[in-house]
């Protein structure tokens, strides 16, 4: 199976048209690919926390989540924002079926290093891949709300490009991640492909900075467990799910630079 995860981020949910739910049901009934949906909420959050006066601060792109923020968290991302998704899918003639990470235990996680600063983010330690096998393998297109939980039923926040990162990994799929600009952009110009080594300069050099920061972190962590296809481009424009399945170039690729090895000899 040719898994195709595709990453919603919250930043275009408002622009995502009809057209982009159609392309995706048109996508799994060509059958070449099995799209499976893992969608952030990034903005709604804030919006939401700040409606209750609650501070946002984030820390490298992740939001500090105190155990009243993930109350919030798991109500817009697994409530309304997964069911809105689900909903746009059926409007378009598809079948989806919305699940969070806490269901069947889907995505399990244990705190990231960082948790005295960061309070209950996770970081995933398991995909039970059955779970989205079972949906796949009746027709339905999986919706994936990024919070998780542990053996001892604690839930977390996991940001949405690391989730749908560790479940194309699991699956062995491509990933696709679909947000509100048309690549990574350096001085203003979408670069078409960029090296983990690339990466990790322009992050030094705060060319990358904010949520596009565990966007490419979970592009090279992809390409270096096994994830042969890694994207990442623009939901506001047309056809830009159906280029990339179709093999048409548009956002930024990812790729792995080989340490050079000195091959030269003494004489
Ligand atoms: N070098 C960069 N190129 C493009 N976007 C960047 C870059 N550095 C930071 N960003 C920011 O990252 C944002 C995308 O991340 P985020 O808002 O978390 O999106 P999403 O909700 O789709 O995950 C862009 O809208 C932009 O503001
Ligand atoms: C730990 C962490 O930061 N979790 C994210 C989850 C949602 C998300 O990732 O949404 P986007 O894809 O829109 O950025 C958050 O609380 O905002």
């Amino acid at each position: 199976m040719n898994y195709l995860v595709i990453k919603c981020g919250g930043s275009i949910f408002e622009q995502l048209s009809p057209s982009f739910f159609e392309e995706l049901v048109q996508i799994q009934k060509e059958k070449e690919f099995v799209p499976i949906i893992v969608h952030g909420g990034g903005p709604s959050i804030t919006k939401t926390l700040s409606s209750l006066e609650i501070e946002t601060k984030f820390v490298n792109g992740l939001r500090q989540t105190t155990p009243e923020v993930l109350d919030v968290v798991e109500m817009i991302l697994s409530g309304s924002l997964n069911k809105q998704i689900v909903r746009n899918i059926i409007k378009a003639g598809g079948k989806a079926i919305g699940i969070s990470g806490v269901d069947g235990m889907f995505l399990e996680a244990k705190p990231v290093q960082n948790a005295d600063e960061i309070g209950l983010v996770g970081e995933i330690t398991n995909v039970r891949t059955e779970i989205v096998k079972m949906i796949t393998d009746m027709d339905g297109i999986p919706v994936i709300s990024p919070i998780a939980v542990d053996l001892f039923g604690q839930h977390y926040n996991i940001n949405a490009d690391l989730a749908a990162a560790a479940i194309a990994k699991s699956l062995e799929g491509t990933i696709c991640l679909v947000t509100n600009v048309a690549g990574v952009l350096v001085d203003g110009e979408v670069q078409s492909s960029l090296s983990n080594k690339q990466v990790e300069q322009l992050i030094e050099s705060q060319q990358i900075t904010g949520g596009m920061i565990p966007k490419v972190h979970s592009a090279i962590d992809c390409l270096e467990n096994g994830v042969s296809n890694v994207v990442i481009i623009d939901g506001t424009t047309k056809q830009s799910l159906t280029r990339f399945t179709k093999g048409e170039h548009s956002g930024t690729f990812f790729y792995l630079e080989e340490e050079m090895i000195y091959s030269g000899h003494n004489s």
